[in-house]
């Protein structure tokens, strides 16, 4: 049996507004296997970010559990979930969020310097993850220097840095071309064979999102689809 790493049970999201309530999500049960990847697609507003956020411990649900490997995260307290985002989930945004001041190499490096690594260690973790992406050449470059395409690949591989059992990606390439959105896609298939990092990738780009193995769409904040993709 495949191993569940990620899962939420009915779960609910509400907003306060001046007028009333907002519900932006409503009874979203899913699991999501170890070293799957999902994408997650539906229209502008329909509670695509708001889910992502829920299942990385971003946010707090109204209603319902998010659990990781059974236990359930709203139970842990900030500093348990803290140290939970860093060592074992990887996140990956729409804008690279890069540190401006600090070169591709430092970048990378810096959440397993957060997690306690010796510099050196951490460094030859990150010159092995910018060779794995294509980068070895752009290491001492900081995100000015950089393309679209490779400020995205140096943020896939700061998301490795500290071997994550889950990358969490929110439109990972919706701020790029055609081309290069496709390249960046390969490359997170390609890192998921080579290290069986699970995916969930949120995503507008129904051609992209079909290339991975299972896609869900929500609509008006509820699941309306679970089916297999091509990579199935
Ligand atoms: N902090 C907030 N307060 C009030 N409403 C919010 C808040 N955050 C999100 N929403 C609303 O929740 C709904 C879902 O937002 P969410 O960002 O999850 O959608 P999405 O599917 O990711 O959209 P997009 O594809 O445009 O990024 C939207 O209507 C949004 O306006």
């Amino acid at each position: 049996m495949t191993k569940v790493l990620l899962a939420c049970d009915k779960l609910a999201k509400r907003y306060r507004d001046g007028s009333g309530e907002v519900q932006v999500l409503r009874d979203v049960s899913l699991e999501i296997a170890a070293q799957s990847m999902t994408a997650i697609v539906g229209s502008s507003g329909s509670g695509k970010s708001t889910l992502l956020h829920l299942l990385g411990g971003l946010d707090r649900a109204s209603a319902g559990h998010v659990s990781y490997q059974g236990d359930a995260i709203e139970q842990w307290s900030n500093d348990t979930l803290a140290d939970w985002r860093n060592k074992k989930l990887g996140f990956i945004y729409q804008f690279h969020h890069l540190l401006p001041e600090f070169t591709a190499l430092e970048n990378v490096a810096m959440p397993a310097l957060i997690a306690g690594d010796a510099p050196k260690q951490a460094e030859q973790r990150a010159i092995e993850l910018l060779e794995q992406v294509g980068l070895p050449h752009r290491a001492q470059h900081r995100p000015s220097e950089l393309s679209g395409g490779e400020r995205q690949r140096v943020a896939i591989a700061r998301a490795f840095v500290n071997r994550p059992e889950i990358i969490l990606a929110d439109e990972p390439t919706g701020n790029l071309d055609d081309d290069t959105a496709a390249t960046v896609y390969q490359l997170m298939l390609d890192m998921n064979q080579a290290m069986g990092t699970a995916f969930v990738v949120v995503t507008h780009d129904n051609s992209l999102a079909q290339r991975l193995q299972r896609v869900i769409r929500l609509q008006h904040g509820q699941l309306v689809e679970d089916r297999a993709g091509e990579m199935a």
